[in-house]
């Protein structure tokens, strides 16, 4: 009878157990930092514990599966060169290099496109057509400024550009392709007069809030090294600094893609006696130092890298950094912060789930917010646009919340991109390897520079407006071309399986 009971009991305790961990999963997926305000910060931080990852390297594996099939079907196409040094010479303004025109123009997949731009196409397991892509339909696009009744203040000719840019964001995108205000919003924070500075509370490095004339705001991150400078090779992507000239990059090439999902982010020389100091108070002043070359340098209050040893430093007093358009404040649109489903693990041993489940994507597609409408094939363009950028960095993403669900991710924080120029990281397109989906119109983008002007041109070309400019050392820009044929590759790989199931797996990441 006792023994009955026991068994009885073990067999609850192992089912609650096992309806527990399920939950806890789901709950992962769907946890929402921002409903608790505040967040954890993950990064930056080298956690020290020892469960030692059991699992098999299932990054490894893909990563060498990825590459033989490749190598077979691009004959001597590189995907990793080596770097020739840390820091090679010829600087940012090294001679532009033009590829070569392309050999495989991705027929197959052109004609795909075409024949579902001709409506011949029902419907594609990997191609999403554009009739059944919301952020093609578009059914209803509301702006904050509809949707919060705005409109006669946003026609005041008192309105800034900025305050008209933030009440003209959209359900499905941040400002129009031929929107004039992304210029003027852009030329306001370049040029208008200072007025006061501040440190952005939270976050892992040191920003600044800018305040210019008529409440115009401006995200401030500082330049803290060269533009041919990359992450260092035994620093993990946590333990990179951030970069200035990738948020102005990374803005650039958000626009160019067709995504506008990025707030317009310009380069500006402070001086930062004037700009910065004598607009300034509180304990941010007492970090202000002479450094030993005669610099003037101050580190500011920050939770990781605010201390002498990590100064920003001007030359000697003159200040480089990009300034990124405020979003608007929490009173006209609250945000709502999502845990990425790709997130790395931030630790400098153990993996995360999608690097040991090989079904990972099934989990996702079939959670809300990513079972129905555009989220899935947002992230599939994030992690596209990661991966050119090389931003391993994408813990969180933001939404308009008075847009539900039914809305596009914000492309934020992109300080951590445009570090390593020889190397392609291919775990950051794992959403796309997993699930094997993508937008028509992603493909149809690059198939258009990849068979066309190249998208390194497009991005020199459109970054050459820049007050800082040249924004980009050339390797990167280099490696964007590089990228696009990855990328290509991938999608063909996922049609090829799609056709023929039996041919072997695309990702088997265990
Ligand atoms: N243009 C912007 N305007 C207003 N707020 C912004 C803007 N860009 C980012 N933020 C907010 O500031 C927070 C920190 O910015 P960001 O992520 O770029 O800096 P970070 O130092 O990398 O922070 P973290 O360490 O949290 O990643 C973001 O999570 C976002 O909510
Ligand atoms: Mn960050």
């Amino acid at each position: 009878m006792l023994n009955m009971k026991l068994k009885e009991r073990l067999a609850l305790a192992v089912s609650a157990f096992l309806v527990l961990f399920t939950l806890m999963l789901i709950v992962d997926l769907q946890m929402d930092y921002g409903i608790a305000g505040h967040r954890t910060p993950l990064h930056g931080r080298v956690k020290i514990g020892d469960d030692e990852d059991k699992g098999r390297s299932a990054y490894i594996e893909f990563r060498k599966r990825f590459l033989q099939k490749s190598n077979g079907s691009n004959g001597s196409r590189e995907y990793e060169l080596s770097a020739p040094s840390e820091t090679s010479g010829g600087g940012a303004d090294a001679e532009p290099r033009t590829p070569a025109p392309p050999a495989d123009k991705y027929e197959d997949l052109q004609e795909i496109l075409r024949d579902q731009a001709h409506g011949r196409a029902e419907d594609h397991a990997v191609i999403i057509p554009p009739h059944r892509d919301l952020n093609v339909l578009r059914p209803e696009n509301p702006t904050i400024g509809d949707m919060e009744d705005l409109e006669p203040r946003y026609l005041s000719v008192n309105a800034s550009n900025l305050e008209k840019f933030q009440l003209k964001i959209a359900q499905h995108e941040l400002y129009e392709e031929s929107e004039t205000l992304v210029d003027a919003v852009i030329k306001d924070m370049a040029t208008l007069p200072i007025i006061h500075a501040e440190q952005k509370e939270g976050g892992t490095q040191l920003k600044l809030i800018i305040d210019y004339p008529n409440g115009i705001q401006a995200l401030f991150k500082p330049m803290r090294f060269a533009r041919d400078v990359q992450t260092l090779p035994n620093h993990f992507y946590f333990s990179d600094y951030e970069r200035h000239n990738a948020e102005i990059a990374a803005f650039h090439l958000d626009r160019i893609l067709g995504f506008r999902r990025a707030m317009p982010v310009v380069g500006r020389v402070l001086n930062m006696t004037t700009e910065i100091y004598d607009v300034t108070e509180g304990d941010i002043l007492k970090t202000f130092f002479v450094s030993p070359a005669n610099n003037f340098c101050f580190h500011g209050k920050c939770s990781y890298y605010c201390d002498t040893g990590h100064a920003i430093c001007g030359n000697p007093d003159m200040l480089e950094g990009s300034f990124a358009a405020f979003l608007p404040s929490s009173d006209l649109a609250e945000r709502k912060v999502w845990r990425h489903p790709w997130r790395r693990s931030y630790h400098k041993r153990r993996k995360a789930q999608w690097e040991l489940q090989s079904d990972y994507c099934d989990t996702v597609r079939t959670t809300p917010p990513y079972d129905s409408g555009r989220r899935l094939l947002d992230l599939m363009d994030m992690s596209i646009f990661d991966f050119l950028t090389g931003n391993m960095d994408r813990h969180h993403y933001e939404t308009f919340k008075m847009f539900g669900n039914e809305s596009f991710t914000l492309h934020l924080d992109q300080g951590r991109a445009f570090g390593k120029a020889f190397h392609d990281e291919l775990s950051i397109l794992a959403p796309l390897l997993q699930c094997c989906i993508v937008r028509h119109t992603t493909l149809q983008t690059l198939l258009k520079f990849h068979n066309g002007i190249p998208l390194s041109k497009h991005l020199r070309e459109s970054m050459r407006v820049d007050p800082v400019s040249p924004i980009l050392w050339e390797p990167h820009l280099v490696a964007l071309d590089r990228r696009v044929v990855i990328i290509l590759d991938a999608i063909r790989k996922c049609v090829d399986k799609a056709d023929n199931p039996m041919q072997g797996e695309v990702n088997d990441f265990v």
